[in-house]
């Protein structure tokens, strides 16, 4: 068993009150945020109160879930061990908030139901945004408005390529609502919706302050204005909330989460302050790289092991042939180090050409095919069926001509529509059966998947208007065209990949957000080295400082060949080594 650290232990044994606790990278916060969830569930005793542990990702949730199973077991009966949750936080506020209570403010009758974007009746809700008084966007799906909260008032603005335009808040609403009065919201309008039950219904909130009276939120750092506005509402109706997570990591304020409400959490008066500074991940040179970029002072709780550890630069010609011999390199040299290649990765910046050059993901269709082909794929590469049913009850919705408002909903939510059962179980046969359904990912896309699809489609689009009344939407041809398809498989076959020549898996930083990988190889431009020399006070810069805490044992830092001699004096400064990329390798 794990011996805790005695900053780990206070945090546990902290008293029954809000905490703030600020945690370096790789400081073991799941651990400690899963004890600390069970002891204070223990010292509830029998009150009825229930503990929620929140975070961001399902992948979070899912190891929060893991570690509470495997430690469960050795507790003893009768203390409460039913009366916690592990949720995400927008789960959360939809179980808690959204699903029961919202339609009372939404001026419906129907339970307030999740809209994905394929919705036939979305057509009827579109925004457009200025840019200047002459120029004005096409109309853009309800789905891509944000909100957030400036100073107490809400605003809706739209983002795309890090640029930002406010909405007029008067025109916005009017759409929300409307929107609302169907009993719909669009993933980021439910937490709009929260807001408003909260403040709207009071009772509402004073019932779930008793039922929730501890929560525990990690990743704090990426909690954004209207999540803040949602638990400040909580708080003061007595629920004691702390706050687990790294500054240094916040990546997600282009959706608004600016790290403020965790870094000034400390300065409440009632707040409890703690902090997590040993680092269990990484070998002692990347921590001290961290530290150097970040200007903490962290602690490395591992040796550094023989084979050769550490953070180097490596520099590469932006061509394929180049970054090839890069790639190649990489894999040797973890093989070399003793490390495995499936718990390393690539990691680019953000999901451009260089992501799917890099692993073999060329861009896999458009519109529905594009939802069918993610479909098959989550289906027959990661085995998460869940997941490719919900894609497919939105595709389908997109194929029918006037489907009711709700119907992704009825597909998706048992428990909220049990009259869909039979609707909901041939959507399930469509998903699983790879001979009468969704065809195989291993197929080559462009041709014999398509033709397939196509062909089960209009199979299956007849079936539904035969027995449940969903009437085939007209041009079936345009919306399943084989455009941005390529005539390769849209997945390699698994079972043909050895561990030993494994292809080292390529990623964003912001999917490995919160994993330990072996090995990283970061394909930097020149802009991303610069930002993260430059520390963790921009966006930019903390991107690059998760990139670098993920490496457990060796680093590499890819850098534009053309950019070397500008930057290898700042990279050797603080902390780097310089690696030769050996013109010979293969
Ligand atoms: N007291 C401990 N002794 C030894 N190992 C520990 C201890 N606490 C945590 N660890 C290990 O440290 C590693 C990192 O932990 P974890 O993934 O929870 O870090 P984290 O704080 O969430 O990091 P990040 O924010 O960078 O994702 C894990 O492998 C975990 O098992």
């Amino acid at each position: 068993m794990t011996t805790l650290s005695p900053e780990q232990q206070a945090i546990i044994d902290a008293p029954l009150d809000p905490l703030s606790v600020v945690a370096c990278a790789g400081s073991g916060k799941t651990l400690t945020a899963v004890r600390r969830l069970i002891e204070v569930r223990k010292r509830l005793g029998d009150h009825r109160g229930r503990v929620a542990l929140l975070s961001f990702s399902n992948v979070a949730v899912k190891t929060f879930q893991s570690k509470y199973q495997a430690l469960a077991q050795n507790l003893p009966a009768g203390i409460g061990r039913d009366r916690i949750e592990i949720d995400t936080l927008d789960g959360f506020i939809t179980s808690n908030i959204l699903r029961p209570h919202a339609y009372r403010t939404m001026g419906t009758t129907r339970t307030a139901f999740l809209v994905m974007g394929n919705e036939p009746f979305l057509k009827r809700f579109t925004f457009k945004v200025s840019y200047s008084l002459e120029e004005e966007s096409h109309p853009l799906c309800i789905t891509k408005m944000h909100i957030g909260l400036q100073t107490e008032d809400v605003c809706f603005y739209y983002a795309n390529n890090n640029q930002k335009v406010a909405l007029d808040t008067a025109y916005a609403l009017n759409i929300v609502n409307c929107l609302g009065r169907n009993g719909a919201y669009t993933h980021n309008l439910g937490r709009y919706w929260c807001h408003r039950v909260l403040s709207e219904q009071p009772a509402i909130l004073r019932a779930l302050a008793r039922r929730y009276p501890h929560i525990l939120i990690d990743e704090s750092q990426d909690i954004n204005t209207l999540h803040q506005a949602i638990l400040e509402q909580l708080m003061k109706a007595g629920t004691k909330i702390s706050l687990i997570g790294d500054p240094s990591q916040g990546i997600y304020e282009f959706a608004g989460a600016n790290c403020d409400f965790l870094t000034q959490y400390e300065q409440r008066p009632a707040i409890k302050n703690y902090a997590l500074t040993r680092n269990y991940r990484s070998v002692p040179s990347i921590v001290e790289l961290a530290n150097n970029l970040s200007g903490r002072s962290d602690t490395a709780d591992r040796a550094a092991p023989e084979t050769l550890p550490g953070a180097f630069f490596i520099a590469y010609k932006n061509e394929n042939a180049e970054r090839e011999r890069l790639v190649a390199a990489f894999g040797a040299a973890v093989l070399a180090a003793g490390l495995k290649r499936q718990c390393s990765a690539i990691l680019c910046r953000g999901r451009g050409d260089l992501l799917n050059e890099l692993s073999g993901n060329a861009p896999i269709g458009q519109g529905l095919v594009k939802g069918f082909a993610k479909a098959a794929i989550l289906r027959d590469k990661l085995q998460d069926y869940l997941s490719a049913f919900e894609t497919i009850a939105s595709c389908v919705a997109g194929l029918l001509a006037d489907p009711p408002d709700n119907l992704v909903a009825m597909i998706t939510r048992p428990a909220s529509y049990p009259e869909a059962r039979s609707l909901r179980r041939e959507v399930w046969k469509f998903t699983r059966n790879q001979d009468t359904g969704l065809p195989s990912a291993l197929l080559a896309a462009k041709s014999r998947w398509h033709t397939l699809l196509l062909e089960r489609s209009r199979n299956f689009l007849a079936l539904l208007q035969d027995r449940f009344d969903l009437e085939t939407a007209d041009n079936l041809g345009r919306k399943l065209a084989k455009t941005k398809l390529l005539d390769a498989p849209l997945m390699v076959g698994g079972d043909l990949v050895t561990a030993q020549d494994a292809r080292i898996r390529v990623d964003t930083v912001h999917q490995v957000k919160g994993e330990s990988l072996d090995a990283v190889l970061y394909l930097a431009a020149r802009k991303d080295v610069v930002a993260l020399l430059g520390g963790v006070k921009t966006e930019e810069g903390r991107i690059g400082y998760v990139a670098v805490t993920r490496a457990r044992n060796l680093l590499w830092l890819g850098v534009p060949a053309n950019s070397l001699e500008e930057l290898r004096p700042e990279l050797l400064s603080r902390g780097f080594q310089e690696h030769l990329l050996s013109p010979s390798h293969p």
